[in-house]
């Protein structure tokens, strides 16, 4: 079907030489070449479809239509850069013109800046253009703008009637579609390729965008090779070190080997010159070696002179050989053999001249034997026993066999020799007096060890059995001290008016219990017979008022219950501040009757100044005074004792014999016994015993006084003492005890300790106590101050807890363990111990 040229096509001629009259640019021209070079293409197309190729058409109607897609595309594009370019050129011909451009370039920029370029308005025409063409034409024409739309609305029929020319040969009924040839599509690719290289215009916010863009890019390329370089350092750095490390690991392993194998060398020249030893014996470490008993002296301390001379001189020529005589001569027996030959040669001298041997003859020959005994007996005693020996001969060694005889040892810094009788003590002359007084011909070894420490003013924790003359060894110090003191009257004690108040007493001694607070006071004043010192005792269950006005006039010693002597304190009887001298008797028993705070306080009323300096090393100056403290007990739980640290300065711990030990005198028996049987077992105890004096101890002020009612009605005379009585009736009772008014006394642990009755034959423990420590207290009532006395103890099963304890106890003394004990479970273990606990795990259920 032939194609005429149409009308539209020529409006749009006239329609482009409008447009380029009017700007007089290219633009037109191009524009033109453009369309004509379109308009052939199309004409060719239709030519060729002419030519009758629908067969070709109808297998290629898919790539023909997208590639009229293309086309348009291309068209479209190329149509765009056309109009940006030939903007430009209007840009630079308007430039020209100053006058126009001046005023145009701001707004121009400022569109340019908000991107709405002259090419964006154009494109913004278009598609106005575009979507009006769908509009019908207005009824009034005659302008250009109505004329160029009409053949804009031609040209828009002949498109529509070529796409449904188109589509009608899809169907097989219309015109069929023009495809492009492939030299065609190459071309166009080729174009589109050139225009692509062709250098595009960008606006100023493009540019900038880009720019930014390129740096940002440019940036971002900086950080990741920034953040490689980085990572490539660490890694290096890491391989150095691993490097390094192995370096060292492989210096290591090879002087290791080194080592190793110079040691092995080493062996082998070992082993070359001394021989194999690898079957050398195992040392075989005895028992006896193992658990070698150690002594707590150290060899050192024995620098005195060997008795035996061929020790002395180890590096001489020594002429002592063949049992140990002076070059091998036992003069003893050469002296021997000459007497008898001597005596037979007599006896037939005599016999031949008619002489009779007489008394006097014979007692002579004995004399001259013992001379000359003594003379050869000479070169082997060298020495003589410790108590031969003056003071200044005595040598370490007799001091420690000294030590060793009274078993006497001691735990601290003690660098002084203990009291070897009362002569060499340097007491004053009335504490001298007062000991030959009261009849005590030696010092026992408590008093021994722990007199010269008191002297020194050094503090002392004493522990001795009972009745052992612990009381003794604390008073006369202590008045050694006071006697060092000024003399007191009222301007240095009793109370000058109200408001001034003297300094108090020169010593305290505090005690658990006021029977034993006044027994010490007892024993005091008879130390002190020949001084003037006053003493008090300040213990409760007597009027306070009177003890108060009895300190008030003064007393150099005072002798007090905690907690009375802390009441007189805090009531203003009674001021320390000058009381540099405190004893704290039965310490353990305060601490576990609770006392502590009470004696904490006594002790805080007293003088800090005087208190020794806690370094260990600093010598003390024996001019100053300082405060002494003492505590004594038969009994010191390790517990108790570092209590005990916390009142006394660089304390010396004097241990006579085993701490807890029974004393020596006393014959202990355990029998085995029903609560029931307990009583008939008592009267027939007490039977035996005659009217000699026993103690009964029992654990609870009413079974103290059931025993009593018991005792009463079988008539024997006894008394009872115990805490629920009131201080005169336990004052009668202990009285009437000593006096022997009553011969059994029925005490509780009141009486257990301290009391110092001298007769007492025999103690019973109707109860048991419930601690080890009590027992060892109240069997200590018996064999005091060196008599024999006895102690029977009713145990039954319900005292099981002291059964280990008891056991021990009565194995170390040497007493028999009755049969049961022995055997009881409870005895094998301490209460507390490992295998009861294991006992007492709780398991979970599941
Ligand atoms: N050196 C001595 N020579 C002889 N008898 C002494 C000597 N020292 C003390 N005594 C006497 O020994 C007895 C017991 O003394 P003391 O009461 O001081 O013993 P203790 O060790 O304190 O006993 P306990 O531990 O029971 O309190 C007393 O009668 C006392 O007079």
């Amino acid at each position: 079907m032939g194609r005429s040229p149409s009308p539209g096509r020529d409006r749009k001629r006239s329609y482009a030489d409008e447009d380029r009259s009017e700007r007089g640019s290219k633009r037109a021209r191009e524009d033109d070449r453009r369309e004509d070079k379109r308009d052939r293409y199309a004409e060719d197309g239709r030519r060729d479809r002419e030519r009758g190729r629908s067969d070709h058409d109808s297998r290629n109607k898919d790539s023909r239509d997208r590639a009229r897609d293309l086309d348009r595309g291309r068209e479209r594009d190329e149509r765009r850069r056309e109009r940006s370019r030939s903007r430009s050129r209007d840009r630079r011909r308007r430039s020209r013109s100053i006058d126009r451009s001046r005023e145009r370039e701001p707004a121009r920029e400022r569109e340019r800046d908000r991107g709405l370029g002259y090419a964006d308005r154009q494109r913004d025409r278009e598609r106005r253009r575009d979507s009006s063409s769908d509009r019908p034409p207005r009824a009034s024409g005659g302008s250009r703008q109505q004329q160029q739309q009409q053949e804009e609305d031609e040209e828009g029929e002949q498109q529509q009637r070529r796409s449904s020319g188109d589509a009608g040969a899809a169907n097989g009924k219309a015109a069929k579609a023009e495809p492009l040839s492939l030299e065609e599509l190459l071309k166009k690719k080729k174009e589109e390729q050139e225009l692509a290289a062709k250098p595009k215009f960008l606006s100023k916010a493009e540019r900038q965008a880009l720019a930014l863009q390129r740096r940002q890019e440019e940036a971002a390329e900086l950080r990741t090779a920034q953040d490689e370089m980085r990572r490539l350092q660490a890694a290096q750095q890491q391989d150095e070190m691993r490097r390094a490390e192995a370096m060292r690991r492989e210096a290591e392993r090879n002087r290791h080997r080194d080592e190793r194998e110079k040691e092995k060398e080493l062996e082998l020249i070992r082993k070359q010159y001394l021989g194999d030893d690898k079957f050398k014996k195992k040392k075989v470490v005895k028992a006896s070696e193992k658990f070698r008993f150690n002594f707590d002296w150290d060899g050192k301390e024995d620098t005195s002179k060997d008795l035996n001379p061929l020790y002395n001189h180890l590096h001489q020529a020594n002429l002592l050989f063949g049992r140990g005589m002076l070059a091998g001569i036992d003069r003893r027996e050469q002296k021997k053999v000459a007497a008898t030959v001597e005596a037979d040669m007599l006896k037939k001298l005599r016999g031949a001249a008619g002489i009779v041997e007489t008394s006097d003859m014979r007692a002579a020959a004995r004399e001259r034997e013992a001379r000359a005994d003594k003379y050869d007996g000479f070169d082997m005693t060298t020495d003589v026993h410790w108590s031969e020996k003056p003071l200044n001969k005595m040598s370490e060694r007799d001091w420690r066999i000294f030590r060793e005889d009274f078993n006497i040892s001691y735990k601290g810094n003690a660098n002084t020799l203990p009291l070897r009788n009362w002569d060499e003590a340097g007491l004053p002359e009335p504490i001298r007096m007062a000991v030959d007084f009261v009849q005590y011909d030696k010092p026992s070894p408590i008093q021994m060890a722990s007199i010269p420490l008191g002297l020194k003013q050094l503090d002392v924790i004493g522990v001795a059995e009972t009745g052992s003359g612990k009381t003794a060894a604390f008073v006369i110090p202590m008045l050694c001290y006071i006697m060092r003191q000024p003399v007191m009257d009222e301007s240095n004690y009793a109370v000058m008016d109200e408001s001034n108040y003297a300094d108090g007493p020169y010593a305290v001694v505090l005690a658990p219990t006021r029977e034993l607070a006044q027994q010490i006071e007892e024993e005091t004043v008879k130390l002190a017979k020949y001084t003037d010192f006053k003493v008090t005792s300040v213990v409760g269950g007597q009027s306070i008022e009177e003890q108060g006005s009895k300190l008030r006039r003064g007393c150099e010693i005072v002798i007090a219950t905690p907690g009375r002597l802390l009441d007189c304190i805090e009531r203003h009887y009674c001021v320390l501040n000058q009381c540099n001298y405190v004893v704290l008797d039965e310490a353990d028993r305060m601490i576990d009757l609770g006392f502590e705070p009470q004696v904490q306080a006594v002790l805080d009323a007293m003088p800090h100044a005087t208190l020794k300096p806690e370094d260990e090393n600093t010598e003390l100056d024996q001019k100053r005074t300082y405060r002494t403290t003492y505590m004594f007990s038969a009994t010191m739980p390790p517990a108790v004792e570092r209590l005990a640290r916390k009142y006394l300065r660089r304390p010396i711990v004097v241990n006579i014999g085993r701490a807890g030990m029974a004393g020596e005198n006393v014959t202990q028996r355990v029998i085995m016994i029903k609560e029931n049987e307990k009583a008939h077992r008592l009267s027939s105890e007490l039977d035996m015993i005659h009217e000699k004096k026993v103690i009964v101890f029992v654990n609870t002020k009413r079974q103290c006084d059931n025993v009593y009612a018991h005792l009463e009605d079988a008539g024997y005379h006894c008394t009872v003492l115990h805490g629920g009585r009131t201080q005169d009736q336990r004052e009668i009772s202990i009285k009437g005890f000593k006096e022997d008014t009553y011969n059994v006394l029925i005490a509780t642990d009141v009486a257990g300790r301290g009391i110092d009755v001298p007769d007492v034959a025999l103690v019973i423990n109707y109860d048991m106590p419930n601690n080890i420590e009590a027992y060892t207290h109240r069997i200590g009532r018996t064999g005091r101050a060196g008599r024999k006395g006895t102690a029977i103890t009713f145990l039954t099963g319900g005292d099981s807890e002291v059964f280990y304890d008891l056991k021990r106890l009565l194995e170390e003394s040497k007493a028999v363990v009755p049969p049961e004990l022995a055997r009881s479970e409870a005895a094998k273990q301490k209460p507390g111990g490992v295998s009861q606990k294991r006992d007492s795990i709780q398991y979970a259920k599941k």
